[in-house]
């Protein structure tokens, strides 16, 4: 530990609910990390019974649909030009703030009466964890010439692993 640097202990203590829900950046940082990885790429939905989509498209009694949030994440259409670029900015407003995406269009979490229920507190765990970590560390590929790939199972998971080097800063 540096002379002059808090412990990480002592940095918990910043972490108040304001603190928390003023991490307007981080917020979108990690959004954007969703739309781009989702944790469950594809998923599958059972019909129960006979029903018409909204959009007027009929399904059967035990049919399989499929919605798929990762290449969903990546379509031009709903994302722009850049829909391929990391861009946290594009979650926030003129002032910085975070705006949301109707969750039938940011489907990481799943959207209607079945929507994630840990859904802020999975925002609330990830900000501590990245906030703390990003005020010690500094972080940066292992081999930076190595391509990372994701590999989609269940959820989805970087193909060898994700190595960093991390040092104080
Ligand atoms: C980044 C983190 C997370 C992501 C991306 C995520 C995503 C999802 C998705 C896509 C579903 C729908 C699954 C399905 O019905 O097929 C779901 C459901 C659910 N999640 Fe999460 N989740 C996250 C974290 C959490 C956490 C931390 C909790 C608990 C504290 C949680 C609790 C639940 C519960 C209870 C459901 C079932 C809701 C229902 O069926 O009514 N999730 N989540």
């Amino acid at each position: 530990m540096q002379e002059g640097k808090i412990t990480s202990n002592e940095f918990g203590n910043y972490l108040t609910e304001d603190a928390i829900n003023d991490m307007q950046y981080l917020h979108a940082a990690l959004t954007e990390t969703l739309r781009l990885y989702p944790a469950v790429p594809i998923e599958v939905k059972y019909c129960f019974f006979d029903d018409t989509l909204p959009d007027g498209f009929c399904v059967n009694k035990g049919d399989l649909v499929s919605y798929q949030p990762y290449p969903m994440g990546r379509m031009k259409f709903l994302w722009g030009d850049d829909a391929y670029e990391f861009r946290p900015e594009r979650w926030l407003n003129e002032d910085g703030i975070f705006v949301p995406a109707s969750p039938f269009k940011f489907t990481a979490f799943q959207a209607g009466p079945r929507i994630c229920l840990g859904k802020e507190f999975a925002y609330r765990q990830m900000k501590i964890v990245v906030a703390t970590l990003l005020y010690f560390f500094k972080f940066e590929m292992w081999d930076s010439s190595r391509e990372v790939r994701s590999r989609t199972m269940l959820t989805l998971q970087i193909d060898g692993g994700l190595h960093l080097r991390a040092t104080h800063r």
